[in-house]
C-alpha cells in the first residue's frame, strides 16, 4: 500500500503513568519508547511519510534522533491528530498511540489486509471476563475493546475531526460522522501503556542500557559593582555582582549546560534565550531546576556534579559547603554527591585581573531504570 502514512500520536502528559520519566522518553537500550513503537512499525510496512506529535517543549531534543516529520500536539489526544493530519497528503493514514510500544506484526497485517472494506479499519479485543454496565451485567459478546493502530480514508478521518466533540479514538468520530468500520482481531501485545503497572504486560522491551553519560558547561561573568552576587546558588557578596541577563550565577549556568551536555539535550541559552524578558533577573536556581525536571522527564536520572570556580576574588572557601548543599538540593542529588572546588589563576588572565569569574562544570546521568520500578 504505497499511499499510506503513519501518524504516532505522542503529545500526551503521561499523568496516570506516575513515574519521573515521561512514559514515551522510557529507555529501551539507548531509543526512547516513542521511538521503538515508531522503528517498529516502520520496519512493517514502506509508509510514505511518517508524522511524530510531541508536546511544544520535546520537539527540539526529539529532532536528534530520526529524520522524520515532527509536529506539536495539543491538549487532548483528538486536537494532536488535528494537527497531525495538516501533514498527511496521501489518501490513506494509519494512526496510532506511542504508547502501544510492542503492536504485533499480525495486526498490521490484518489492518492492511482489510484496507478498503470501509472508512476505518480497527484492531478490536473480547471481552473474557464478565461485564457490567453500571450494576448491571451485559452481554460481553457485544463488547469490544478499541486499540490502535487503526486505518482510515484520510478524508473521512479529516472530516469526522471537524467538530468540537472529543472523541477518545478515530473510529469512534467516523462513526459519529456517518462513517464506517471494520473490525480485526486485535492482540494484548498491542497493550496501551497508561499505567507503571503496565509494563510488565509489555514484555517485547528490552531494560534500559546501563550507559553512563557525561557532560561538561562552561560560563564567564564579568564583575558589576551592583549586588547581590549569587553563585553556586548562594549569596558570596552584597555590594558586588554579575552583570547578566539573569542574575547572572555563572556556576549553576555552567552546570546547567553541563547537564544538557549529558542528555545531549543542547544548552541553556535554547530553554532560556537571554533576549526573553521572562528571564531578565531569573532565579538561575528555578532554571537549573527546569533543566533538571526536563532531563528527568525525557529518561535520565543524575548521578553526580563537579564544578571548578576560577576566581582571584572573592575568596570562597567558607562559602564551598554551602554551594555543595543548595546545588544538592536543586537537582536532586544527596551532597555527597556533588563536589564544588575553587582555584584562583596567579593573577593571571581576565580572571588574575579581578574583571570576571569563569566556571567549568561536569555532570553525570544515566537512564532511568524503569525495570525496577
Ligand atoms: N494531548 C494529547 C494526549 C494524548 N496523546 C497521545 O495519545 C495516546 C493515548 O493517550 P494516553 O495513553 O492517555 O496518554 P497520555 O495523555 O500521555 O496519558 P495521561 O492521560 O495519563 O496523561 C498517547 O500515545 C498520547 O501520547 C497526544 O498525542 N496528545
Ligand atoms: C485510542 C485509544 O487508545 C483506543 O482504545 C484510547 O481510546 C485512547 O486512550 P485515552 O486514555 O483515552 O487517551
Amino acid at each position: 500500500m504505497p499511499d499510506l502514512s503513519l501518524v504516532m500520536l505522542g503529545a500526551g502528559s503521561s499523568m496516570r503513568f506516575g513515574l519521573p520519566v515521561k512514559k514515551q522518553w522510557l529507555r529501551v537500550g539507548c531509543d526512547p519508547l516513542w521511538l521503538v513503537a515508531t522503528k517498529r512499525l516502520v520496519a512493517m510496512h514502506p509508509f510514505a511519510k511518517v508524522i511524530i506529535v510531541a508536546p511544544k517543549a520535546e520537539l527540539a531534543y526529539m529532532r536528534h534522533f530520526g529524520d522524520f516529520t515532527f509536529c506539536e500536539g495539543g491538549d487532548t489526544r483528538q486536537e494532536s491528530l488535528k494537527a497531525a493530519l495538516l501533514h498527511v497528503n496521501t489518501p490513506h493514514v494509519m494512526v496510532s498511540d506511542i504508547a502501544r510500544a510492542c503492536v504485533p506484526q499480525e495486526v498490521i497485517a490484518r489492518l492492511l489486509g482489510s484496507a478498503g472494506c470501509a472508512d476505518v479499519i480497527v484492531p478490536a479485543c473480547k471481552v473474557t471476563d464478565t461485564a457490567f454496565f453500571q450494576d448491571d451485567p451485559i452481554n460481553r459478546e457485544e463488547v469490544r475493546l478499541i486499540q490502535t493502530p487503526q486505518l482510515s480514508h484520510t478524508q473521512a478521518l479529516k472530516n469526522a475531526l471537524k467538530t468540537d466533540v472529543c472523541f477518545t479514538d478515530d473510529s469512534s468520530a467516523i462513526k459519529a460522522n456517518g462513517g464506517t468500520a471494520w473490525y480485526v482481531e486485535g492482540d494484548e501485545r498491542a497493550h496501551k501503556l497508561t499505567f507503571a503497572g503496565d509494563l510488565a504486560k509489555l514484555s517485547c522491551l528490552d531494560a534500559p542500557s546501563p550507559f553512563m553519560f557525561t557532560g561538561n558547561g562552561f560560563d564567564v561573568h564579568a564583575f558589576s559593582d551592583v549586588g547581590p552576587m549569587m553563585l553556586g546558588g548562594v549569596e558570596v557578596s552584597q555590594t558586588q555582582g554579575f552583570k547578566a541577563h539573569s542574575d547572572g550565577d555563572v556556576a549553576l549556568h555552567a552546570l546547567t549546560d553541563a547537564i544538557l551536555g549529558a542528555a545531549c539535550a543542547g544548552d541553556i541559552g535554547e530553554f532560556f534565550p537571554d533576549t526573553d524578558p521572562a528571564y531578565k533577573g531569573a532565579d538561575s536556581g528555578v532554571l537549573l531546576g527546569k533543566v533538571v525536571e526536563f532531563v528527568k522527564s525525557v529518561g535520565f536520572e543524575m548521578v553526580h556534579c563537579d564544578i571548578t570556580i576560577i576566581a582571584q576574588t572573592p575568596k570562597l572557601g567558607a562559602f564551598k559547603d554551602a554551594m555543595r548543599r543548595r546545588i544538592a538540593s536543586l537537582v536532586g542529588l544527596s551532597p555527597s554527591q556533588i563536589n564544588v572546588k575553587a582555584t584562583t589563576t596567579e593573577h593571571l588572565g581576565f580572571v588574575g585581573r579581578n574583571e570576571g569569574v569563569a566556571v567549568q562544570a561536569s555532570a553525570t546521568l544515566k537512564f532511568y531504570d524503569w525495570t525496577r520500578a
